[in-house]
């Protein structure tokens, strides 16, 4: 079954398809455009009674359009509005020409525009049809207005940013807020597009949800109404084996605080056992830090297969402290068949050969791999796709996703959820203060904890980036990995809708 559409994100060109179907259904293209600019003036008005004068940028598409309505719109509420257009006006088309020629107050061409204080900008210059990258005298406008920090209300996106990965070409407007229409896109949500966004307000102009559903793609924002429904359930009649076995895999000695933080973050997440696979060099301080959780020595490979044939092992994590190296290789590859989440040093170990993972895991179907790399790791297991600039972070964590044939977990402030089959998830709960050392030693054991739940691998990814996001929520800014690993609670259905 589709999801409810407003999970869903829109890209640039699905939304030019929206609109081509918008109109052929008999739907009013400028009356959907004038409601675009009336929303701007109202943002305007809203966010900014104090402004002297409104300056409004006017580009040479639709995007133009919606700011000749807006500046239209503004002045007829008073307001001392300044309209600036780049390109020929005579040249403008369709819904644009005609806004343009609603526009009663005199146009400039856009090279006059120079910011003062006490002006709001109005950027209508590009929105979804940004189609190259900027000539050279706009980028030096957009920058000049971005160094002169006056307050700038976005029309759709800020200009000059990529709608679909979120990138600047090569430099975007720096907005405070941004009006967009009917659904977010993948811009809005991917970094740096998300900063230089501002707030964004999403404004309903009206065209039916049957024509947006008809086109949007499988590319969502990471929120419970998608995969609430498949979160573990505690029912009455549970007793801890029935709440599924997660192993986490700790490094040596020197190296054992990562997979404790995991496993404390997994048994938070509502797994009934937890399990820490130790080297013997370090049982000790792992025992000594250990209560809920359960220690085993497993030194080898035999060690490892012989713990193996107890089937009720549900789930494992392997990477967080663990070493990188050949041993790490062994046992990621032994445990292809089992629910596994490859994190941290179980990723980088791979770094000389990805082939090698990706065989062993390729026939798996569906996939019960979950891959967590940030950045680094990303590079390192797929340099290809991480030195890419035409490729968006999206696209880059699909492409990843089908090559291993896992999920995965491209974390950042931005994190992305991608499945092999085509499915991503744009995370935005993830507070600023996760970036702290070990937290995504938690996020591997949330994971991994909803795996060994039983929750499907692409489910659970998702889920435990939003826990994670709401664990450190709950705690603040300030947390450290443990207090972060504390704050886990598994999510309820009840709240989940
Ligand atoms: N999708 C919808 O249903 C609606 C869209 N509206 C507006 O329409 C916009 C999209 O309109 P358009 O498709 O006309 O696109 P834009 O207005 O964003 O830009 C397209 C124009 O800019 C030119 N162009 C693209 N990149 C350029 C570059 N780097 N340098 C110079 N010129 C460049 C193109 O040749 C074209 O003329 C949206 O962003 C939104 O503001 C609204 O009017 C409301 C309805
Ligand atoms: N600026 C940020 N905003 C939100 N979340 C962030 C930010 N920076 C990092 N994170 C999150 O914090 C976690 C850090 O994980 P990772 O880079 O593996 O660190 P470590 O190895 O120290 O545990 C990831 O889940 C990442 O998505
Ligand atoms: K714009």
């Amino acid at each position: 079954m589709k999801q409810r559409s407003f999970y869903h994100l829109i890209t640039p060109a699905a939304m030019a398809a929206v609109d081509r179907d918008a109109a052929r259904s008999g739907i009013d293209s400028f009356g959907l455009m004038q409601k675009a600019g009336q929303a701007v003036c109202a943002a305007a008005l809203r966010l900014f009674p104090e402004a002297v004068r409104m300056a409004v940028l006017c580009g040479p598409g639709n995007n133009g359009g919606d700011g000749y309505i807006a500046a239209e719109a503004l002045r007829l509420s008073g307001v001392d509005v300044h309209v600036f257009h780049l390109g020929d006006p005579a040249l403008l088309k369709g819904d644009a020409s005609a806004a343009f020629l609603a526009y009663r107050g005199k146009v400039r061409p856009f090279a006059e525009y120079g910011p003062c204080s006490g002006d709001l900008v109005i950027d209508a210059l590009f929105g979804a049809g940004l189609g190259r990258v900027l000539d050279q005298p706009v980028v030096e406008v957009i920058e000049r207005i971005n160094a002169a920090s006056v307050p700038v209300i976005a029309v759709d996106l800020p200009s000059g940013l990529d709608g679909l990965t979120g990138q600047p070409r090569p430099v975007a407007m720096q907005a405070c807020h941004t009006v967009t229409f009917m659904a977010r896109k993948p811009g809005h949500l991917l970094m740096p597009g998300r900063a230089l966004c501002g707030t964004v307000e999403v404004f309903d102009i009206g065209i039916p949800g049957r024509i947006l559903d008809a086109h949007r793609g499988d590319v969502a924002i990471n929120t419970p109404g998608i995969w609430g429904g498949s979160l573990p359930k505690l029912t009455g009649a549970a007793y801890k084996f029935t709440r599924g076995h997660l192993t986490v895999f700790s490094g040596p000695m020197s190296a054992t605080g990562a997979a404790r933080l995991s496993a404390m973050a997994g048994l938070k997440a509502g797994v009934g056992l937890v399990t820490l696979a130790t080297p013997t060099e370090a049982l000790c301080v792992n025992s000594a830090q250990t209560t809920a959780v359960m220690v085993k020595e497993v030194d080898d490979l035999p060690a490892l297969h012989e713990y193996l044939k107890d089937k009720r092992m549900s789930a494992f994590v392997l990477g967080p402290g663990f070493g990188v190296g050949e041993k790490a290789r062994a046992f990621t590859l032994a445990l292809s068949d089992r629910k596994l989440v490859l994190d941290a040093d179980g990723i980088s170990s791979f770094h000389e050969k990805p082939e090698d993972l990706f065989e062993h895991f390729a026939k798996n179907a569906p996939t019960h791999l979950v891959m967590t790399p940030h950045e680094g790791e990303f590079t390192r297991l797929f340099p290809d796709l991480a030195n890419e600039p035409a490729l968006g972070k999206v696209q880059k964590a699909l492409a990843a996703a089908k090559r291993a044939n896992a999920i995965v977990v491209y974390k950042g402030a931005d994190t992305v959820i991608a499945s092999p089959d085509g499915r991503a998830f744009i995370n935005e709960n993830a507070p600023p203060w996760l970036a702290t050392a070990g937290s995504g030693d938690v996020l591997a054991g949330i994971i991994g904890g909803l795996l060994a739940q039983g929750m499907p691998a692409f489910e659970a990814a998702a889920a435990g980036v939003y826990m994670h996001g709401e664990a450190a929520l709950r705690v603040g800014e300030g947390l450290t990995a443990e207090d972060l690993a504390a704050a886990v609670r598994p999510l309820q259905m009840e709240t989940a809708f």
